[in-house]
């Protein structure tokens, strides 16, 4: 053991284990809780631990050695005044737990240590524990709550009543809310070799690549909170676009109702709209379907999925843990079917409509991390935009007050 592991920290599973291991991030008095979830992606720690769709979780990584590239800059922005490195402006989830971590650190974006980072921004660390364990124990028993306690005061796992802790429940919360934009924003294309094309993001916690995949196809992004009234604006964009997001997707009432007005909306039938993940459950809800909890959710960069229209195998990046029952997707009143499956567990995702330019993923085709394979589903919805563009070519489209691109900040607006 190095001596800089001498600080104990304790992780309990709700009516679970319990795991004696050292703390290396945010030391607290109080005990830390959240869903305890899995990923097994090897690389690209930065890029989750930012994502907007962890909010309340602890990650356990299952890829035994992590921190070893440090962490990179969190503001340092792109060519577009989006973050280079991360997924958005801070550390999203509550916890990691892993088995080994990397005191020491290298990589040429490296600019702190994981450690570093976990402390400055109130997230515990666990390292030391058999996430092997844990795996199998999380696939066996579903998706619990668990709690991390680093007082120092604490000396032995058994001096704890666990019964007696309160356990934070992510999926009781509509955390949408503490993550999305709190207000209307706009990211420029700022080349003018292509001719622009107006996209409007409906933010549920998208990540930054989201954005930076729209804006450098050559679109201008106005991006707006999950419960902009959309339905009344949609008319003036060249496409919708509904991203990622934490929690349970039915606490998303109003973008729900908004998309399912859009979906009735006669005069909107060939607007295209796509959406990741969180936007893909709450289009298939708006249509009709239904979603559910998965019992330990997918979560990681190699997933085998099915390109029902190409019947190609496609490898997706994952992170979710509620998912669109396939059953609900037949016969849709809307006209929507099955687009791609899950070729390990046969789950939905993602659908297509029969004919308008409407299609959703539950996967992530932005991949950050992950690999790159599914990015032709940024290249067809560009397609889709262009027709739609010729085809309204010479139609004045009034953009509402509120929404005037002058006006606007330039980044999302936190709360
Ligand atoms: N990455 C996401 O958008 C996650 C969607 C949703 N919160 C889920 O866990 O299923």
């Amino acid at each position: 053991m190095f001596d800089n592991e001498s600080h104990k920290a304790i992780f309990h599973i709700q009516n679970g284990p319990t795991f004696e291991g050292y703390s290396f991030g945010y030391n607290s008095d109080e005990h830390i809780s959240g869903e305890v979830v899995f990923t097994t992606s090897l690389v690209g720690y930065p890029e989750s631990m930012s994502d907007p769709s962890y909010k309340g979780q602890i990650i356990v990584f299952t890829q035994p050695l992590i921190g070893n590239y440090g962490v990179p800059s969190e503001t340092e922005k792109d060519e577009y005044n989006l973050l280079k490195f991360m997924e958005s402006t801070k550390l999203q989830c509550k916890a990691i737990i892993v088995s080994d971590y990397a005191w020491e650190y290298s990589h040429w974006t490296a600019k702190e240590s994981l450690q570093n980072w976990c402390e400055r921004s109130g997230v515990a660390a666990v390292g030391g524990v058999d996430t092997r364990y844990i795996v199998q124990y999380l696939r066996e028993q579903g998706s619990t709550l668990g709690c991390i306690i680093t007082n120092p005061e604490v000396t032995s796992q058994s001096e704890i009543d666990y019964k007696s802790l309160d356990f934070y429940d992510p999926g009781l919360e509509n955390l949408v809310s503490v993550v999305a934009t709190q207000k209307p924003y706009h990211i420029k294309y700022p080349h003018n070799d292509k001719e622009t094309k107006n996209v409007l993001l409906v933010d549920c916690g998208s990540k930054e690549n989201i954005v930076r995949c729209l804006v450098s196809r050559g679109a201008d992004v106005t991006v707006v909170p999950y419960n902009y009234p959309i339905h009344k604006v949609a008319k003036n964009y060249d496409g919708i676009f509904i991203s990622n997001g934490p929690g349970d997707p039915k606490h998303c009432t109003e973008t729900i109702n908004n998309l399912h007005t859009i979906l009735n909306d006669k005069d909107l039938t060939d607007l295209p709209i796509f959406g990741i993940c969180l936007g893909h459950q709450l289009l298939c809800l708006a249509a009709g379907c239904v979603t559910e909890k998965m019992k330990y959710g997918n979560r990681a960069h190699n997933i085998p999925t099915l390109d029902l229209i190409t019947k190609q195998c496609v490898i997706t990046s994952q992170n979710h843990g509620y998912v669109v029952s396939t059953n609900s997707l037949v016969n849709n009143e809307f006209g929507f079917k099955e687009y791609f499956v899950n070729l390990n567990d046969n789950t939905n995702e993602g659908m297509i409509h029969e004919s308008r330019p409407i299609f959703s993923t539950q996967f992530h085709p932005e991949a950050k991390g992950g690999p790159q394979d599914t990015s032709y589903l940024f290249d067809n919805y560009f397609k889709n935009i262009e027709e739609y563009k010729t085809k309204h070519a010479g139609q004045s489209k009034t953009v509402s007050d509120d929404l005037k691109v002058e006006s606007l900040p330039t980044e999302r607006v936190l709360i």
